[in-house]
C-alpha cells in the first residue's frame, strides 16, 4: 500500500465485511467490538464513528509494524556484525528449544537471547524522538520553568545510553542485561517504549513478536554478510522511526 489513503480504502472494505458477519455475542476482535458499540448509538457524542475506527486501526497498523520489523532487521545485522554472539544464541536456542516451534513460555529459560533483544532495543534506539508532548499546565521541571503549551520532544537516547546507567553504552554488549551467572536483568532505564501513562500500548505484543521471530529466525538460519561485502556496515536511516540501512545479507539454512 503505497499512503494513507489506500490505507483508508482498504480498511473501509474490510469494515464493510465485518458488518456483514457481525455477531454481537461473538466478536472477533477490535473492530467487530468497535462496530458494535457503533451500532448501539447510544450517546449522540459518542467517539464510536467511522472516522475514530478508521484512525484506530491505522494507527495500530502504523506504530506496530515498522517498528518490530526495523527492530528484528537491526538484530539480525549485529548477529552478523557479532559472530561470537549468533554463535552464542544458536546455542542457547538449540538447547532449551531445540527442533520444536519456539513459544513465549522458553524466554524464561532463555536469559542470554532475551539479553540480546533487550540489547538491540537499546542500542538501536528506533524511537529517537519518542513522541512529542505538549504541557498542559505551568510547571517547574528541574529547575526549568514550562509553561502551559510547551512542545516538549523527551529524548530516549539520553536514558537509552546513560553512562549512569550502562555500562559500556556505546557498544553493543548484551551483558548490559546479564548478571555475573548469566541471569537476565531488567533494567529501569530500557524505555524504548517510553514510560508513563502515554507510553507505548503495544509494548507485550512487541516484546513477544520480538522473542518469537527472532528465535524461530534464528533456529533456522545463520546470518552472513552477502558474498563480496568486505565491511558489513550498517548505517540508520533518517526518518520518524531509525531503521537499519544495511548491505545485502544471506541467510544460510543450518543443519542439524
Ligand atoms: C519494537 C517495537 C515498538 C517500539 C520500540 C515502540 C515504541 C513506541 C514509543 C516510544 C511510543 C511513544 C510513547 C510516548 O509517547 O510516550 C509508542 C507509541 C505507540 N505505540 Fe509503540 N512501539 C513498538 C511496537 C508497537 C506495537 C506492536 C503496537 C501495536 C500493535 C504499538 C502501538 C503504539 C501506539 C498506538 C502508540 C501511540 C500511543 C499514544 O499516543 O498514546 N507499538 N511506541
Amino acid at each position: 500500500m503505497q499512503n494513507i489513503e489506500d490505507i483508508h480504502n482498504f480498511l473501509k472494505t474490510e469494515f464493510v465485511e465485518h458488518l456483514k458477519g457481525l455477531d454481537r455475542d461473538d466478536q472477533r476482535g477490535l473492530i467487530d467490538a468497535f462496530l458494535v458499540k457503533q451500532e448501539e448509538k447510544l450517546d449522540p457524542n459518542t467517539y464510536f464513528h467511522e472516522m475514530n475506527l478508521l484512525s484506530t486501526v491505522t494507527s495500530l497498523f502504523m506504530a506496530g509494524t515498522e517498528t518490530t520489523s526495523s527492530t528484528i532487521r537491526w538484530a539480525l545485522s549485529y548477529m552478523i556484525q557479532y559472530p561470537d554472539i549468533q554463535k552464542r544464541v544458536h546455542e542457547e536456542i538449540d538447547r532449551v528449544i531445540g527442533m520444536s516451534q519456539p513459544r513465549i513460555d522458553h524466554r524464561k529459560n532463555m536469559p542470554y537471547t532475551n539479553a540480546v533483544i533487550h540489547e538491540t532495543q537499546r542500542f538501536a534506539n528506533i524511537v529517537p524522538l519518542n513522541l512529542p508532548r505538549e504541557t498542559t499546565s505551568d510547571l517547574t521541571f528541574q529547575g526549568y520553568h514550562l509553561p502551559k503549551g510547551t512542545y516538549i520532544v523527551p529524548l530516549l537516547e539520553s536514558v537509552l545510553y546513560d553512562k549512569t546507567q550502562f555500562e559500556r553504552p556505546e557498544l553493543f554488549y548484551p551483558e548490559h542485561f546479564l548478571d555475573a551467572q548469566g541471569a537476565f536483568v531488567k533494567k529501569a532505564a530500557f524505555i524504548p517504549f517510553s514510560a508513563g501513562r502515554r507510553s507505548c500500548p503495544g509494548e507485550t505484543l512487541a516484546k513477544m513478536e520480538l522473542f518469537l521471530f527472532f528465535t524461530s529466525l534464528m533456529q533456522k538460519f545463520t546470518f552472513h554478510a552477502a558474498p563480496g561485502v568486505k565491511n558489513f556496515n550498517v548505517k540508520p536511516s533518517v526518518g520518524l522511526t531509525i531503521a537499519p540501512v544495511a548491505p545485502k545479507m544471506c541467510c544460510v539454512l543450518r543443519s542439524y
